[in-house]
């Protein structure tokens, strides 16, 4: 049953709390309302904070709606979820996406880290990463592809038992011959240590196909076909929340 109420969760548990929405607009906006929220909560406990932010074609008016939220932005760290292995300018990569769409308004004030450098080898860019990972996560935003992958995530990837069991926040992968990933086979990516670790998870998803997916994942519960279920609260880990419109 799909509820026409926006604010409603219409499945919650342990696990997730799914909320759809009626139109892109409420979803956009109910989406950046709930990232704000949460960082606005972690604001008051720390003295900065830290957003994790994916890549992708869903997020952008997203990032834009959350750019307007009256935060106290100079205090937000803003990082990636995962990367592409390209420079931050180029238009393919998730750095360019956050800059474009994210940096701007009150968000312009936050302070941002790009993953990859001129010179820096992949390693090196994943050290750093797992160094400004010891800082506490207060949000991760996530995005799914129709393959069941999460950050770079990729289902087939020939590291990923290694990826799934990693303690680091962050690692390297090789996606080669996973279709999810396209032209961008050398990555970087949160690991379920990382995602584990954030306060809050919020994943935006859009469109029948990728509610099929995820329904699919849940009921399958095979984390190896299906890495968005590494991204599910239980235990200790607060319940993912998923955003859903048509
Ligand atoms: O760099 C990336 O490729 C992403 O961070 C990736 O995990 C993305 O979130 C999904 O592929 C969903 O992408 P779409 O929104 O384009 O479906």
């Amino acid at each position: 049953m799909v509820s026409p109420s926006a604010s409603k969760p219409i499945e919650s548990g342990d696990r997730f709390v799914l909320f759809v929405h009626a139109s892109t607009d409420e979803w956009v906006w109910a989406s950046a309302v709930a990232i704000a929220a949460e960082l606005r909560r972690d604001l008051a406990l720390r003295p900065r904070s830290r957003l994790l932010l994916s890549g992708g074609t869903t997020p952008a008016p997203v990032y834009q709606a959350l750019a307007k939220a009256p935060l106290d932005w100079p205090r937000v760290d803003v990082a990636l979820v995962d990367e592409r292995w390209l420079l931050p300018d180029d238009p393919d990569s998730n750095a360019r996406l956050v800059r474009t769409h994210l940096l701007h308004h009150h968000a312009a004030a936050a302070r941002f880290e790009a993953m990859t450098q001129s010179g820096r080898r992949i390693e090196e860019a994943v050290a750093i990463a797992n160094a400004h990972a010891q800082q506490p996560t207060a949000v991760a935003v996530l995005g799914m592809g129709d393959d069941g992958h999460t950050a770079s995530l990729f289902p087939g990837m020939a590291d990923l038992d290694r990826v799934l069991a990693s303690r680091q926040s962050y690692a390297a992968v090789d996606a080669t011959g996973c279709p999810g990933a396209r032209n961008w086979h050398r990555r970087i990516s949160l690991t379920p240590a990382g995602l584990a670790a954030a306060h809050a998870r919020v994943l935006l998803i859009q469109g029948a196909s990728k509610r099929r997916v995820f329904e699919q994942a849940l009921a399958d519960g095979d984390v190896k076909r299906w890495p968005v279920l590494a991204a599910l609260g239980g235990g200790e880990v607060p319940p993912l929340q998923v955003h859903w419109c048509a």
